[in-house]
């Protein structure tokens, strides 16, 4: 069984919910890494989304655009972020998971990628603009190694396509709350819990919610309707600043009993 598996199954059992943050690799030079997923598993990150920077970010608002240019700018590669996870990993016992678009993929080599991520100790990958459609280019490589493809489903989503998207995979599925880029939102739209109740009703998979989550009163309102959140342009933006108790509040969020 997959770590995210065993993760998801063991917060079903004891009613816990989940708190995925986000970094970008290279962000703060590489080294950095290892201490930002040291905190963030030590603060109670119930797994970790690790972006892979890429030249054409075309799903992230400023902030992460931002982080992506830094991290190029070091001159990071991808198979150097594959090698830092494969030696940070011994120290890191959570789930972890890249978030990357497909053409860094397609010039690294699907096959390659999917066997060397298995080796490093990767568990999960978020590839957004590759739909359900297309997905076969990648998950035969997957499957072969267990990575669990993490799936999104959009506000848009009709529920037949909800239905065909939250059947897929064993990790969870992303809930994408908001029409548009990766930001903080100040206020969400009105049907995001209906929204967020009509993907439950279909999916057998735990649903995490994400984009545009910045504070504790977002996390425990949307965790009302879903099993977890995941926050990354809040979490670049606090680390940015050294602000590591805000980021706590946020994690401890997840921890208030849901009303
Ligand atoms: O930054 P936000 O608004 O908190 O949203 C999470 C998001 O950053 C993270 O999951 C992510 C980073 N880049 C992405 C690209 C597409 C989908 C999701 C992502």
């Amino acid at each position: 069984m997959n770590r995210i598996e065993k993760v998801f199954k063991t917060m079903k059992v004891e009613g816990r919910k989940a708190f995925v943050p986000y970094v970008m690799a290279g962000d703060g030079g590489l080294a950095s890494l290892k201490e930002k997923l040291v905190f963030l598993q030590e603060a109670g990150a119930t797994a970790i989304e690790i972006g892979i920077p890429f030249s054409d970010p075309v799903a992230d608002g400023p902030v992460i655009q931002e982080a992506g240019i830094r991290a190029l700018n070091t001159g990071v590669t991808l198979q150097e972020i594959v090698d830092c996870i494969r030696e940070i990993r011994p120290i890191i016992h959570i789930p972890l998971i890249f978030m990357t678009y497909m053409n860094p993929l397609l010039a690294y080599g699907l096959e390659r990628f999917s066997r060397d991520i298995q080796t490093s100790g990767i568990d999960g990958l978020i590839i957004p603009d590759l739909p359900i459609e297309e997905e076969e280019i990648i998950t035969a490589y997957l499957d072969e190694v267990k990575i669990e493809l993490i799936r999104l489903v959009t506000l848009q989503s009709p529920i037949e396509r909800m239905e065909e998207i939250t059947k897929r995979g064993k990790g969870f599925v992303y809930a994408v709350t908001v029409n548009g880029i990766t930001g903080t939102r100040a206020q969400f739209a009105t049907h995001l819990s209906s929204h967020l109740k009509k993907i439950k009703s279909v999916s057998p998979l735990p649903v995490l919610a994400g984009f545009g989550i910045s504070t504790p009163e977002h996390v425990e309102e949307i965790l009302k309707y879903c099993d977890g959140v995941i926050v990354g342009t809040k979490i670049i933006e606090l680390m940015e600043a050294g602000n590591y108790e805000h980021i706590r509040a946020l994690i401890d969020a997840t921890k208030l009993p849901i009303a």
